[in-house]
Order: C-alpha cells, then sequence, then structure tokens
C-alpha cells in the first residue's frame, strides 16, 4: 500500500461507510485497499481483507466470478478506461456490480471503486434468502440438489426458519418454475374445510356451497403444491391426502368425475413427523411419501454468523428501513439473542426499533429489553501479575502492555474502528496507526469490524 493510502486508509474507510451498498476500493491488480462494513459482512469472513485479490474474497463467500459466463468489470475497464456497469450471477443469486475508475491527474485510471449490489436469482427482494453460514450454505446445497428433481420434499424446521422461503425458491429453480406455486398451511383447518381446499367442491355439496370451487390440488396443476404444517392434517384426511399423492386423482366433494392433477409436492412442519407416527398421530405411509427428501432448516441460533447480513436485509424490506442503519452496539445485542421466532421474530425486532428510531441509526434503546441485557462484555486480559495476586507482578514495557491491550479489544470489541477508537480515547487515525504496527508483527490477525 501506497504512504498515501496508509495515512490516508481511515478516511478513506469511513467515506466508504458512508455507502450502505457493499463497496470496495481496488488496485489495478485487483487487491482491496479498503471495503466499507457492508461489504465485509456481506463477503468478508473474519480475516483482514486489505491486500486480498477481490475475486478470492467473493468466491470464498459462495460467489465464483469466473463462472456462468461472468464477465471481469475491472478487465473491462482496464481495456476501455470507462465505468462498468455487469450482472454477475451466480449460485447464491444475482449481484449487480457498478465499477468507477479513480485516475490520476494524467486521466489514467489507477483505482477502482466497486459497488456491489446483491440481487435476487429469480423474483423480488422478498423472497431472497440470506446467509452464508455453513449451516445455510448446507441447505442451500440441499436446495440445488433437489430443485431440478420432480421428487417430494419434506421441510423440518422450528417455526420462522424460512421453510415457506424455501419452498418457494425450490419451485422457482425447478422445471416447473413456470407453473403455479400452491399454498395450504394445514394447521388450524377443520376436517370439511381441509377438504374443500384441497379438492374444491361442486355446487350444492354443502349448505353454503352456492357454487362449484375449484381445489387447490386442482389449481396446482403443472406447478408445486406446498402443504405447510403438513403434521396438523387430520387423520381421518391423511389417507385421501395419501391416495392424490399416490395416484395423482381425486374427486372435488359432491362430485364423481375423478380429476387428475399433476404437482410436485413439498411439504413443511415444525412437528417431529417421526415421532408422530410411532405415537400412530400420522400414518406410516403418508410419512414415507412426503419425506423422500428431507431438508432441516437450522434455527438462527445455530447460524449466528448470519445475524448481521440478515438484519441488513430485513431492514432493507421495511418501508421506513432503507433510511437507517443498524448501530454496532445494536448489532452486538441482536448477535447475542436466542431468537425463539427465529428470522420471523428478528424481522419483528427490527420492524419495531424502525418506528422507534428518529435518527439514523438504530440504537439498542430501540430493541426490546431482554435483547439489551445481551450486550456482550468480554472480560479484560489478565494483566501481567493480576492472575497471581499477591505474586511479584512481572514488570513489561509499556509498549508491550499496550499492544497486549490492544489486541484484546481489537478482538473482542463488536463495534467497529470509530467506535472502538472513541471508547480508547485515541482519534481513528492513531488506532490504525497502532493496529498496523500490530499487524506488522503477527499476521492473519481478525479485523475489529
Ligand atoms: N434466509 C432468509 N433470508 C431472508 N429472509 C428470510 C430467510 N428465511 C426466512 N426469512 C423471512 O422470515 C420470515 C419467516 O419465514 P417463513 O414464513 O418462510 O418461515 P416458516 O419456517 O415457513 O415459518 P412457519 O413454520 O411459522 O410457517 C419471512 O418473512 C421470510 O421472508
Amino acid at each position: 500500500m501506497s504512504e498515501l493510502f496508509a495515512q490516508l486508509r481511515p478516511e478513506l474507510t469511513s467515506l466508504m461507510d458512508c455507502f450502505a451498498t457493499p463497496a470496495v476500493l481496488l488496485r489495478q491488480d485487483g487487491t482491496v485497499i479498503t471495503a466499507n462494513q457492508a461489504y465485509r459482512r456481506r463477503f468478508g469472513d473474519g480475516k483482514p481483507l486489505q491486500g486480498r485479490s477481490c475475486d478470492g474474497i467473493l468466491a470464498a463467500a459462495g460467489y465464483d466470478c469466473h463462472s456462468q459466463g461472468n464477465l471481469c468489470p475491472l478487465e473491462a475497464c482496464g481495456q476501455t478506461g470507462l465505468e462498468q456497469h455487469v450482472l454477475h450471477v451466480h449460485d447464491q443469486g444475482a449481484v449487480q456490480i457498478d465499477l468507477y475508475p479513480i485516475r490520476d491527474d494524467e486521466g489514467v485510471p489507477r483505482y477502482f471503486l466497486e459497488l456491489l449490489s446483491p440481487l435476487l436469482s429469480k423474483g423480488d427482494e422478498s423472497t431472497s434468502m440470506v446467509g452464508n453460514s455453513p449451516a445455510w450454505r448446507e441447505v442451500l446445497h440441499l436446495i440445488r440438489r433437489a430443485a431440478p428433481s420432480d421428487s417430494a420434499v419434506l421441510l423440518l424446521g422450528e417455526s420462522g426458519t424460512g421453510k415457506e422461503l424455501a419452498a418457494a425458491a425450490i419451485h422457482r429453480a425447478s422445471p416447473r418454475s413456470t407453473g403455479p406455486f400452491v399454498v395450504l398451511d394445514c394447521s388450524g383447518l377443520s376436517e370439511t374445510l381441509f377438504e374443500s381446499e384441497l379438492f374444491g367442491h361442486e355446487k350444492g355439496a354443502f349448505t353454503g356451497a352456492h357454487s362449484r370451487k375449484i381445489g387447490l390440488a386442482e389449481a396446482a396443476h403443472g406447478g408445486t403444491l406446498f402443504l405447510d404444517e403438513v403434521g396438523d392434517i387430520p387423520l381421518a384426511l391423511q389417507v385421501k391426502l395419501l391416495r392424490l399423492l399416490e395416484t395423482g386423482q381425486f374427486r372435488r366433494v359432491g362430485g364423481v368425475e375423478p380429476i387428475h392433477s399433476d404437482f410436485r409436492l413439498i411439504a413443511a412442519t415444525h412437528r417431529d413427523l417421526e415421532k408422530m407416527v410411532t405415537e400412530e398421530r400420522f400414518r406410516r405411509d403418508l410419512y414415507y411419501r412426503v419425506n423422500m427428501f428431507p431438508i432441516v432448516l437450522p434455527p438462527l441460533r445455530e447460524r449466528r454468523e448470519d445475524i448481521d447480513a440478515l438484519a441488513e436485509a430485513l431492514l432493507h424490506r421495511l418501508p421506513e428501513g432503507r433510511r437507517l442503519r443498524l448501530h454496532p452496539d445494536t448489532l452486538a445485542c441482536l448477535r447475542n439473542y436466542d431468537y425463539p421466532g427465529n428470522i420471523r421474530e428478528l424481522r419483528n425486532i427490527l420492524g419495531r426499533a424502525a418506528l422507534l428510531a428518529d435518527e439514523l441509526w438504530i440504537l439498542p434503546e430501540h430493541l426490546p429489553p431482554h435483547l439489551r441485557e445481551g450486550l456482550r462484555k468480554a472480560e479484560p486480559p489478565s494483566l501481567p501479575g493480576q492472575a497471581a495476586a499477591g505474586a511479584v507482578p512481572e514488570i513489561l514495557p509499556l509498549a508491550e502492555l499496550e499492544a497486549q491491550y490492544l489486541r484484546w479489544a481489537r478482538d473482542n470489541f463488536p463495534g467497529d474502528r470509530r467506535s472502538l477508537a472513541h471508547r480508547l480515547g485515541v482519534s481513528e487515525r492513531t488506532l490504525y496507526r497502532k493496529l498496523d504496527q500490530l499487524d506488522a508483527h503477527q499476521s492473519h490477525v481478525p479485523p475489529v469490524a
């Protein structure tokens, strides 16, 4: 890094943090000079990004720049000298990349500002599945495996873990994507209602059946039928559902004509279906029929690494959330909570906070009190001599003591560098200088933010 960049790094990072979307400043060879918080959260792996190649960072986050005919905007800009706007398509979804050359006084592009806006694979923003943790990547891997086949998929997981979103993603990535995606929530339906919802009814079939109604099984023809909370289907109706799944045929309530429907089945439940089978509350034959390809969606507390990115994405989806930013202390609280209601609960917490926040920042005070208790309080390192009280303290050079404390603060402080500098009572520039000195002595250390 040139001396000038070394001196200006705090200012540059601060400038980059003005962008809400992931932004990175690159050299001509694609190595990173600095990146903003949004970039580190979305694509970072917790290790320092500075000096690493941008395509290596993206590849590690599951966005392979060289796959599927993607063009490198940096190369194109190097050849033409012009800003580039390209769409990269990845298995994880699409990313809009806007690359702007930063020219020297002779007009030669020397550095490049890259803004990345992750888009959705297909569909709109509200259907994107955010997450990059190992647990979530495994789910995405299974979804990709299951999607092209016609096999029935069973989505298992606690309420609010994204089962419906996953079902829609499987449908969108399947050969039936141009067909309908029909959802039937099986919870809380009486037997009569369930039957008439699934199979439809003829006019006059029962009191109140004033006209013929097409059932959801029929409406799903050519597409996907998603049975949410399949464990809630009354035992008496399970046999009718099994017959439908086995033969693809059914009759409307009050009808005599057999109707054929060709759909792919995806079912979901938060219940332990296997246990229900042993307790004879769920038919074993139906269980085998729906459980051809099980996918377990992990609870949010088992994929805490995704909380930052999820919180940003969910906030952005709220109408009042687009103007707001999550303060590092708020993110620290969000990371430490267990979310019995999973992603739905996180979304609701953010919705409430967005209404309470007047200014730019969502602060811990905008969160429910039980989340604020989670503010992380790591113990400072035991200083030399402190562990063995009464022992003769080991005398260390002050500089070494400061380095030890700084290392601890850097590794444990949950916020960004600006807040850390503030807490340490030094300028951001001084903090950067001191951290650079630490880095010079020790490579492969995690960044502050
Ligand atoms: N990976 C994800 N990325 C972004 N948003 C998500 C993700 N997973 C779930 N959500 C959001 O969380 C909310 C709950 O998701 P969803 O309804 O799919 O959960 P569910 O498991 O089907 O819940 P339930 O069992 O109660 O029906 C939705 O608003 C959904 O958009």
